[in-house]
């Protein structure tokens, strides 16, 4: 198999003519089957939902503590909410950035069953910026629409019926209001080495085009720049969509490294629906994806890396929220202490 050295750009707008339509498709599987990271210009939300969106981060990561504390994510059931730089820690460091997490605005469910139901919820907004309220709504619905138009692309590519992957989806997609501040030190860990654990597929928005910063990791073990592409979206594999392709498209491994300048960045992580049992993701595409690569992959690249495989979960959700608990031990403590028992020992 080869390498990539770089990042691929997909035009979007070639899945309108039925002329440039299979070109555009072979070259999303390659990205697909051999990068699991790719651009995507000419996606179709307007720049105008962007732009708001990023106008907003300064004056949001600005607000004074205060306001930040009031809509802290310890306050969360559904883990919504603001923390702090350091609170998280990936690959055994620790993060230096702050985030807004923010989702797909529901309504408790007052007669959910299963635990894991307690991730749906409200977001908490910051009184201080009524602004971002509106602004944020409106970019989570344009890129769940985006999301769904992508997976459309993703079948196709793949050889598959176009709503292939539409059954997975959750009603809650999760967006991150992310900001590295500048770093003491060159090469500080803005975050450590991961692969995207919490959803179906991630469209990250780069909101600092001049600070560079995000790098992928490609097989030979080399850091691949992902420089920030004015009007593009990154767009990434996450864990459970590697699952279901039975490791034929690869969930990739990427860091971002903090330098003098503070940098802002907006990933949307599209939902996988919470009550999805191993078999449900592992059954129905089976054969399809045996059929793949065959000859070229070998056992080592499609090797499956997930905890929703190797541990005792019933379904995507526990899995998820187990995470959750393990990652912010204070909501874990608080709002599910028979979890928190079992998982944090
Ligand atoms: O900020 C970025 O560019 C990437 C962030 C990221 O990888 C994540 O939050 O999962
Ligand atoms: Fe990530």
């Amino acid at each position: 198999m080869r390498d990539f050295t770089q990042i691929p750009i997909l035009d979007l707008s070639l899945s309108d003519d039925p002329a440039t339509l299979p070109d555009l498709l072979s070259r999303l599987k390659t990205a697909l089957t051999e990068v699991g990271f790719l651009y995507i210009a000419n996606h179709g939300v307007p720049p105008s939902v962007t732009g708001d969106l990023v106008h907003l981060l300064p004056a949001l990561f600005g607000l004074p503590a205060e306001a930040k504390a009031a809509i802290a994510l310890e306050h969360s059931p559904h883990f919504l909410g603001y923390s702090g730089a350091g609170a998280e820690t990936t690959a055994g460091g620790a993060d230096h950035r702050e985030q807004v997490e923010l989702a797909t605005e529901l309504a408790v469910r007052p007669e959910a069953g299963a635990p894991w139901e307690g991730l749906r919820g409200p977001n908490q907004w910051p009184r201080e910026l009524p602004e971002l309220r509106p602004v944020a709504e409106r970019y989570i619905e344009e890129l769940t629409a985006l999301g769904e138009r992508f997976l459309r692309l993703v079948a196709q590519a793949l050889s598959l019926p176009e709503d292939s992957f539409f059954s997975y989806l959750s009603d809650q997609h999760r967006l991150k209001l992310v900001h590295y501040p500048e770093a003491p030190l060159p090469d500080t860990q803005g975050v450590g080495p991961h692969k995207d654990s919490s959803g179906w597929w991630t469209f990250l928005l780069q909101a600092s085009p001049d600070v560079q910063g995000l790098q992928v990791l490609n097989k030979s073990g080399a850091w691949i720049d992902v420089p920030a592409i004015p009007g593009t979206l990154v767009v990434n594999i996450g864990q459970a969509f590697e699952v279901v392709t039975h490791g034929v498209c690869k969930a990739t491994t990427h860091r971002v490294q903090s330098s003098s300048r503070e940098r802002f960045s907006v990933p949307f992580f599209q939902g996988v629906r919470r009550d999805l049992t191993r078999r449900q993701a592992l059954e129905p595409l089976a054969n399809h994806f045996a059929g793949f690569g065959t000859g070229t992959e070998s056992g080592e690249a499609r090797r499956i890396d997930s905890l929703f495989l190797t541990g005792e979960y019933e379904t995507w959700g526990e899995a998820q929220l187990r995470t959750k608990i393990r990652s912010h031990r204070e909501n874990g403590r608080a709002f599910y202490p028979e979890l928190y028992a079992r998982y944090v020992k």
